[in-house]
């Protein structure tokens, strides 16, 4: 298992969310989170207006898929998720011990 950690771009949620549905049937958790990247906020845009403090409101997903899953996700994010500019935002794939569903105890793949 692995959990796919996604930031994206505030507005382009919908349009990721539809593309990981197609997907399949998992779980996704979404917070909403303040970064910068390489150009520390700068230089980029957010709703139009240069930003002048370091910290643009972005998205982060977390999803934890099995492992078979994890391209097609990575895959299906980064495609949905790109407009070409900078701040487009980054994928990090984490490794995951275990899961369980707490309502069932089913452990592992199982658990998603
Ligand atoms: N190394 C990192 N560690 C943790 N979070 C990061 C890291 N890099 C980027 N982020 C998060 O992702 C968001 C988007 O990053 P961004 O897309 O600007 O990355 P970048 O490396 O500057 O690429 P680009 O040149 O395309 O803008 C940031 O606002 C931040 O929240
Ligand atoms: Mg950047």
């Amino acid at each position: 298992m692995k959990k796919i950690e996604a930031i994206i771009k505030p507005f382009k949620l919908d349009e990721v969310k539809e593309a990981l549905t197609e997907l399949g049937n998992f779980g996704i958790t979404i917070s909403e989170v303040k970064g910068f990247g390489r150009q520390k906020g700068h230089t980029e845009l957010y709703r139009g207006a240069e930003y002048v403090i370091d910290f643009l409101p972005k998205i982060k997903m977390e999803i934890v898929v099995e492992d078979e899953m994890v391209e097609k996700v990575v895959k299906a994010i980064s495609e949905s998720a790109r407009t070409g500019k900078v701040g487009d935002g980054k994928i990090f794939i984490i490794p995951v011990e275990d899961a369980v569903r707490i309502r069932t105890e089913e452990r592992g793949n199982a658990a998603l």
